[in-house]
């Protein structure tokens, strides 16, 4: 870890929150509660008229989701940080929040299936125009932009072919035109990237993931400036969507968050021992993995993601159902959709994760049949090798 590295662990434990005033307590309070007691009628009608600050229902805030989003605010550079229930409910409030009929919105042609799903089967039927570009190459980006164009949305690394898009190009040319580049951070964390620090105006995370860390939540977070988080807090989560995060899982997510650095050291350590046996293994013709020198967009990874991740796709000769066979043979690790977890988990996007996408639209979004999604876990190093090991076709 280096210094700023340190930094960002020390701030992911203790930003924003200080025992001396909650009479000692070292880990913050728990405020399990629906609604807040007026002190007056008077200043009830303040808080709804927004001239008076303070929490009064927790469907727009809570004490609790208050520290995590000035806590991941900080970690991602971000003036603030918004909870919510769910990935995609960030996606979902942010989005209805951004777009209105007429409006164009371009993002990259491989994103998470319910992602994808929600923009090309959901935002198209209410006169929104979604245009899937390759946003690997900016100058598709350049020719496809117009003044229609309200958002710019991509996931990088994306899920689940690994592939990379440049935040610092896309988000100038965005710029140029007034469009909100927002970034979905999930595979990277800030830990890897900040997008943010490469122009990008709005991050967001299924907190699921990285963050939560432990397999035991469904969450989401969104940061950005202050006054764009208002109005995704007030439009997208309050009245459109209703997606707000209990403030137990905030704990759960602040609990998860404040080991990141730590985790994510691994995760990456161990994805590139595994990358690189895939590699070199003869029953896998293909491994997306940006810390690879063989990997079509390793200078780029190295400029916005020093550490590489630990998610791994990769491909067997013989297709899925040697894909299938494989999987199957695996005793330690689990096949499971979600990522980021403590457990190494396998699957299938063309079956599971990505099945939203339809055969032609996969072939289209570069999503093959035959790929393998993998999510390095924080077993020994060894016990994660001999399982793929013993389960990968045998070495003639
Ligand atoms: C049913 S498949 C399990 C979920 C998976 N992904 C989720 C996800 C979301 C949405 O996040 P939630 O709403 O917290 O699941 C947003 N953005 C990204 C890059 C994601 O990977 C998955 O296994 O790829």
């Amino acid at each position: 870890m280096n210094d700023s590295q340190s930094d960002f662990a020390t701030r992911a434990i203790h930003h924003g929150y200080d025992p001396r005033q909650n009479e000692g307590a070292l880990t913050p309070p728990l405020h399990l509660t629906s609604t807040f007691v007026f002190e007056s009628a008077e200043v009830g009608a303040e808080m709804f008229a927004g001239e008076r600050s303070g929490h009064f229902y927790s469907r727009i805030s809570n004490p609790t989701n208050d520290l995590l989003e000035r806590r991941i605010a900080s970690l991602e550079g971000a003036e603030a940080g918004l909870a919510l229930a769910s990935g995609m409910g960030a996606i979902t409030s942010t989005l209805w929040t951004l777009l209105a009929p007429g409006d164009e919105l371009i993002i990259d042609k491989t994103l998470y299936g319910c992602t994808f799903s929600f923009m090309q089967h959901g935002l198209t039927k209410f006169g929104i125009t979604v245009t899937p570009i390759d946003m690997t190459e900016p100058q598709n980006l350049k020719e496809a932009i117009s003044e229609k164009t309200r958002v710019i949305y991509f996931e990088t690394p994306a899920n689940p072919n690994m592939r990379l898009v440049d935040i610092e190009a896309v988000s100038t040319i965005a710029r140029s035109y007034g469009a909100t580049v927002v970034v979905d951070n999930t595979y990277a964390t800030p830990f890897l990237t900040r997008p943010l620090e490469f122009g990008a105006d709005i991050v967001v995370h299924s907190a699921t993931k990285y963050l939560g860390g432990h397999g035991d939540l469904v969450a989401g977070l969104v940061v950005g400036s202050g006054e764009m988080v208002k109005q995704i807090r007030l439009i997208g989560m309050k009245d459109m969507t209703g997606a707000v995060m209990s403030p137990f899982n905030a704990m759960l997510v602040m609990r998860g968050i404040k080991t990141l650095a730590l985790r994510m050291d691994r995760h990456c350590q161990s994805a590139m021992t595994i990358a690189r046996m895939l590699e070199e293994h003869p029953a896998v013709p293909e491994v997306y993995f940006p810390g690879l020198e063989s990997f079509p967009q390793h200078s780029l990874a190295q400029k916005q993601m020093p550490g590489y991740g630990g998610m791994i796709a990769f491909e067997l000769h013989g297709g899925i159902a040697a894909g299938r066979a494989m999987m199957n043979r695996l005793t330690m690790i689990g096949r499971a959709v979600s990522l980021g977890d403590a457990e190494t988990l396998i699957q299938h996007p063309a079956s599971m994760t990505h099945s939203t996408y339809t055969p032609e639209e996969r072939a289209v979004y570069g999503i093959s049949d035959g790929l393998i999604r993998l999510s390095v876990g924080l077993e020994g190093i060894d016990d994660i090798l001999a399982d793929l090991t013993q389960a990968l076709p045998p070495v003639k």
